[in-house]
């Protein structure tokens, strides 16, 4: 399993997070706050090479030339439904970002995506656009929904995404090498219904109550 861009974040409070979502005890609520937390401290490392330049303020006590964003407004993606529950996250850490929409759900025999919504922002090239969901299992929906930013005209993009199959890494550097990958683990395989191992489960169920 290699991709040359794929940053494992291994932060302490990420790893212990997640440890509480994977246990399949963890009550809904906490699932959600949970997501919501760990999105938050990845999207620090998918923003970490947005463009500064210096802008002369005033603060109480004297002029200064601070550091501000150099950048137009990031996008960030929410692929249906389960990016919805990373989503918040991003948006308390970026909260000038636009939003978009791709719905896409996994056929459970093919294990092809089946695409059901697309709405994006107008300006997609020259931003950063930042695609969320919290599996990347076989990576075939992450890679299709890539796809539909590139033909949309987004140029530089990242996908945040909770959980990695080391098949669905592989997936992503055939199809999307130029793609940054943020993720907290990759976990060990896919089992034969597609699902990551050890995992934490259906994310979207898990975050919706539908199981
Ligand atoms: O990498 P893949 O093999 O494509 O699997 C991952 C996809 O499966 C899940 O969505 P699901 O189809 O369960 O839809 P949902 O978000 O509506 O629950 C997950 O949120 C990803 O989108
Ligand atoms: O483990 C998995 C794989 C796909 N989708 C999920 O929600 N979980
Ligand atoms: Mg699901």
């Amino acid at each position: 399993m290699t991709h040359p861009k794929l940053t494992l974040v291994d932060h302490p409070l990420v790893q212990h997070k997640l440890s509480l979502m994977r246990d399949a005890r963890t009550p809904g609520p906490d699932f959600r706050r949970l997501l919501r937390e760990i999105s938050l401290l990845l999207t620090y490392e998918a923003a970490r090479d947005l463009p500064l330049k210096t802008q002369t303020i005033t603060t109480p006590l004297t002029d200064m030339d601070a550091p501000v964003l150099a950048c137009a407004d990031p996008v960030v993606v929410s692929i249906l439904r389960a990016g919805n529950g990373l989503l918040d996250g991003v948006l308390d850490v970026i909260p000038t970002a636009k939003v978009g929409f791709v719905g896409l759900y996994r056929n459970e025999e093919t294990l092809r995506p089946v695409q059901y919504y697309c709405k994006l922002p107008t300006e997609l090239s020259d931003r950063l656009v930042i695609a969320v969901d919290p599996m990347l299992a076989t990576g075939n929906s992450s890679a299709a929904a890539v796809s539909l930013l590139k033909d949309a005209g987004a140029t530089d993009i990242c996908l945040i995404c909770l959980l990695a199959a080391p098949e669905g890494v592989e997936c992503m550097a055939r199809e999307h090498p130029d793609v940054r990958i943020v993720t907290a683990s990759v976990d060990s395989h896919l089992n034969e219904k597609g699902y990551i191992v050890p995992g934490l489960g259906d994310a979207g169920d898990r975050i919706f109550g539908t199981v």
